[in-house]
């Protein structure tokens, strides 16, 4: 017997008879591993999950609590997913049924994590502003940012980097740790109780595989040491998405989780600047474009230091890529239904014999 609650399961409502809660641990096409009371068993999904394609988002996911019926003889079915405490999204615009186009733009990669790593190389290009987009995913996802400076033994002093991280960044914690020497290792022990689950975040190459290898104390991922060209095969040890690490925590690791974009991140940007966007209300004209407008709230605060100036820039910055995804959605959904429409009226014409009656 295992107890599902050391994979972070919370019983928030009563168990249907026959029922069995489980957690979605790994995904492979249309089969799921899901980790119950009676050990792991492998499951589809019943049906009504695919007659509703459209509720893209409804699909589980690694990280999902979900109620099965269990079979011990071949595959469980899975049939309801319980609600995620959080999740990451990304925006998915790949070849899909017209038809389904205003419904299948979120497709959720991970859930129900407590803690998300944000990963920077220290001896890569260190970028503040890239650290701020993923913090403002991280908070829009529902779980806690933790920032962890990575490959600190490649660097001779951290404290300067570490010191400019910290000026602009200075609500969340900042670790810096090397996978290969295990420098800095133990100040992550708080975040990795049992029970407790995070996911990592950051570019290709800041060593979230080293990380989850260093973690779980052997190599389960494969780590790159010279880089290539095609991405496929990337991580060919296993295919496995949730980890238990020795310490009774959980890694996720999806393939979904490097590449994600800023979808619908309103929310997250609003929480991230809530500084620069309370200054809005102060402008002399309620639709300041905040650029050359006698008594602009923000170009004040620029000349007088309150407000840093790339900080202003990395909240227009991410506002546009923000609102990039949404008009390149909203142009994708104006696009499948025009295709959806040509093709009624082509067939229609076909019917006719030529020109519509
Ligand atoms: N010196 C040093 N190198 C490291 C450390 N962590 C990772 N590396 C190296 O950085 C490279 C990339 O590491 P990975 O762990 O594969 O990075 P990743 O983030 O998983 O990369 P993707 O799989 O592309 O997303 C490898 O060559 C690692 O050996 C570290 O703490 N110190
Ligand atoms: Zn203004």
């Amino acid at each position: 017997m295992i107890n599902l609650k050391a994979y972070g399961y919370i019983e928030t409502e009563a168990i249907p008879d026959g029922w069995l809660p489980g957690r979605i641990t790994e995904i492979q096409r249309e089969r799921f591993m899901v980790m119950t009371g009676q050990g792991e068993v492998t499951a589809v999904l019943k049906g009504s999950f695919y007659h509703h394609a459209a509720l893209r988002a409804e699909f589980p996911c690694v990280g999902d609590f979900v109620l099965l019926h269990y079979s011990d003889a071949g595959d469980s079915l899975i049939v309801k997913v319980l609600p995620r405490r959080s999740k990451f999204s990304r925006a998915d615009y790949a070849g899909h049924a017209a038809g389904y186009a205003k419904t299948i733009l979120e497709q959720v990669v991970a859930s129900n994590f407590d803690t998300v790593f944000i990963l920077s190389s220290l001896n890569g290009d260190l970028s503040v502003n890239r650290m701020l987009r993923y913090l403002t995913q991280a908070r829009q996802s529902g779980g806690t940012p933790v920032i962890i400076l990575t490959k600190a033994d490649l660097i001779t002093d951290v404290h300067p980097m570490l010191a400019e991280v910290k000026r602009r960044i200075s609500d969340v914690p900042v670790h810096v740790i090397s996978s290969h020497t295990g420098m800095g290792m133990s100040e992550l022990h708080p975040y990795l109780t049992p029970g407790q689950t995070v996911v990592f975040l950051g570019m290709s190459g800041v060593g979230k595989s080293s990380l989850l290898n260093a973690l779980m104390e052997q190599d389960v991922m494969k780590v790159q040491a010279i880089r290539e060209q095609d991405s496929r095969g990337r991580h060919t040890t296993t295919h496995r998405q949730l980890f238990m690490l020795p310490s009774g925590a959980m890694v996720m690791d999806t393939p979904g989780m490097r590449e994600l974009g800023l979808f619908h991140a309103e929310e997250g940007i609003r929480a991230s600047f809530a500084d620069v966007e309370e200054l809005f209300a102060q402008c002399r004209f309620t639709d300041c474009c905040h650029q050359t407008e006698p008594g602009c709230a923000v170009l004040a605060a620029i000349n007088d230091g309150s407000l840093p100036s790339e900080r202003w820039e990395s909240y227009v910055s991410q506002q546009q890529e923000n609102r990039f995804v949404q008009h390149r959605t909203c142009y994708l959904i104006d696009k499948r239904a025009k295709d959806k429409t040509n093709a009624m009226w082509n067939k229609q014409k076909k019917k006719n014999g030529g020109w519509k009656k």
